[in-house]
This record gives C-alpha cells, sequence and structure tokens, in this order.
C-alpha cells in the first residue's frame, strides 16, 4: 500500500521506484519466530483481549496478519507506537485505510513522551466488557496478549503504562535490536483498577513478508536484524524513500553540497564528513600508493541510525 505516492505529486527528478535487485526476503525471517508464534497459541485461553503494537511510520503494511489468523477474532486494539518519528499528515486517510481493513480501534501513542498510553486502559476495558465471546463475568481481572512484530516497542508500551497506572518501573526489557524479548509470554501487571494483566511476546515476523520493498520498510523500522538485509541496502532505500518525500535534512546533517540520489556517492560523503575513511595500499603499474577510502558500510549505519533517532525528519513509510 502506498499511502505516500497517492496523497502527494510525485517528487520530480528521483527515482520512481526502488531496484530491489532480485533479492529474496525469505532468508530474512529466523526461524525462532515460528516456536514464539506457538507458545503464543498455548497461552490463548486466558486471553480476553489482543494489543497489537505496530510502527507508525508503516501503518499500512508489514503487520504479520498469521498472529490475528492464529490468535482468533477477539478484541482487538491496534496501537501505532513511535508517533513522534512518524510524519502524521495524512493521519485521517490512514485510520479510513485501517478501518476498510477492518481495523477500527486504533491509538497512536510515543512510549518516550507516553503520549495516548492513558487511552489504552479505558479502550481495551471497553472493548472486553462489550465482547460476547471471551467475556468472563466470573472474572475481574483481565489479560491481553501484546502482540507484533519485532521492535515496534511491545515492551516499552508496557513499561509505560506501568509507569502510569503503578507508579512502577521497567518489568519488561527494552532494546534497539529486534528480538529483545527472549522470556517468552510473562505475564505483567499493568493497572490496579482495573486489575489489568498484559503477557509480553517475543516479536513475530510474518514468514512470508509480502514483497522486499515492505521487508526494506521493516528492516528500516528495525523489525529485522539489520545485517541480514545489507546496511547498505537499507541506507540506499531510505535515502530513495528521504528524496520522493523531498525530506532533504540529511544534505544539511551531513553537510552535502546537495541531495542526490546516488547511494554510493552519499555514503562516500558522509564517510569523509565522519572521517570514517582508512588509508589502504593499492598496487599499481608504477607501485604501491597509499589512498583514503571511505568505510561505507560505517556511513550507511550512521545514516540508519540518525533516521532511527528521528534526527533526519519524521517520515511516512507507506
Ligand atoms: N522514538 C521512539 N522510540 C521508541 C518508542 N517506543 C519504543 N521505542 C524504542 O524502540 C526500541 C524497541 O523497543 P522495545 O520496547 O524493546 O520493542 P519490542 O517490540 O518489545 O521489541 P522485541 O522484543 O524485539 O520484539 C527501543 O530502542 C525503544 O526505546 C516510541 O514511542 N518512540
Amino acid at each position: 500500500m502506498r499511502l505516500f505516492s497517492v496523497l502527494r505529486a510525485p517528487a520530480v527528478g528521483w527515482r520512481e521506484r526502488f531496484d530491489c535487485g532480485g533479492r529474496e526476503v525469505a532468508r530474512w525471517f529466523p526461524g525462532h519466530m515460528a516456536k514464539g508464534l506457538k507458545d503464543m497459541k498455548n497461552r490463548l485461553r486466558v486471553v480476553d483481549c489482543l494489543l497489537e503494537v505496530h510502527d507508525a511510520r508503516i501503518p499500512l503494511s508489514g503487520r504479520n496478519p498469521l498472529l490475528q489468523q492464529a490468535l482468533g477474532i477477539r478484541p482487538h486494539l491496534l496501537v501505532l507506537n513511535k508517533m513522534d518519528l512518524a510524519d502524521l499528515t495524512h493521519k485521517s486517510r490512514i485510520l479510513e485505510c485501517l478501518r476498510q481493513q477492518g481495523l477500527s480501534h486504533v491509538l497512536f501513542t510515543d512510549c518516550l513522551q507516553d503520549e495516548n498510553i492513558d487511552k489504552i486502559v479505558p479502550l481495551i476495558t471497553e472493548l472486553v466488557s462489550n465482547s460476547q465471546r471471551y467475556q468472563r463475568a466470573e472474572n475481574i481481572e483481565s489479560c491481553i496478549m501484546v502482540i507484533g512484530v519485532p521492535n515496534v516497542g511491545k515492551s516499552s508500551v508496557i513499561n509505560s503504562l506501568r509507569r502510569l497506572h503503578l507508579q512502577k518501573g521497567k518489568a519488561s526489557s527494552v532494546g534497539g535490536q529486534p528480538g529483545i524479548t527472549r522470556a517468552v509470554l510473562t505475564r505483567i501487571q499493568v493497572c490496579d483498577r482495573p486489575l489489568m494483566f498484559l503477557l509480553d511476546t517475543p516479536g513475530v515476523l510474518s514468514p512470508q513478508i509480502e514483497s522486499v520493498e515492505i521487508g526494506l520498510k521493516l528492516a528500516l523500522c528495525g523489525a529485522i536484524r539489520d545485517h541480514l538485509v545489507g546496511e547498505e541496502v537499507i541506507a540506499d532505500y531510505l535515502l530513495y524513500t528521504l528524496n520522493r518525500q523531498q525530506q532533504f535534512s540529511y544534505v544539511e546533517r551531513y553537510r552535502l553540497a546537495s541531495p542526490c540520489d546516488d547511494v554510493e556517492t552519499v555514503l562516500k560523503s558522509i564517510a569523509l564528513h565522519l572521517g570514517k575513511t582508512r588509508r589502504v595500499k593499492v598496487l599499481t603499474g608504477t607501485g604501491n600508493v597509499t589512498v583514503t577510502a571511505p568505510n561505507y558500510n560505517g556511513a550507511a549505519v550512521d545514516l540508519i541510525h540518525s533516521f532511527r533517532k528521528g534526527l533526519l525528519g519524521k517520515v511516512m513509510l507507506d
């Protein structure tokens, strides 16, 4: 789904399409995730509602369809987290697209500032009490399973809820790398009144990511380990996206002469600007000469990290 290209005039002079170069996404799915899904299914009996966390920069793609299929039709709240990093100019259009997909309970959140976190418990309480099938009248507590692809902020949402409702610190470990949540399905209290527990789950990607481009969006958001995709490829996709959206803050950040769509040129300039270079000996016809070689990978890593920290501006990848 391309929300951006439908809503904005295409930027002239930049790549119209990203060349995925015959890459295969199947290798990007780590096998242990299938086990994660199986463990989640085994705990379903006690679950009243699904709280799905996803990245607000990819509101329309990259969710794992298997999660909802396997976990059943029960009350479902979609939390689009990291709203602080997302360009939400067309928020109402996003909500409309999601409604058309049958997702009518959606919240945008920012766990760093605890924005909209206070809306989660009341909304879940309402969804659970309105649900016929899973309402367990004798039960005064509710149990919510937190699901989503890796690194979207599932643990951060849980910690924010605990901070807000229980004035308690971290219960769930947070990390910048996908796959931090290893201890499977820990039950964590997040609220006293109403009594509510969450089950934290490991991030589970779909084994069949729909396309290479969606895989690249997931990688850019940190849902797939960088080295599996390749830092320079991720950086190239980022450059393609920033240029198409005329989001040129990278030019100023890295003191480049002008925007550019050629990743090699950009990474070379970034490497030189950051001093990420090394001296290498090259054998020529007239003997050895020492030249300065840019560290392309180091430059790509810096560009990707700047994007993930929001230093290149707010972006919408869909
Ligand atoms: N900017 C921003 N960063 C966030 C937000 N929420 C979480 N993060 C960061 O995103 C990274 C991943 O957060 P986690 O809470 O560990 O994500 P997770 O979904 O539990 O990760 P897995 O256990 O790998 O599935 C961490 O570096 C968090 O600090 C947010 O709202 N805004």
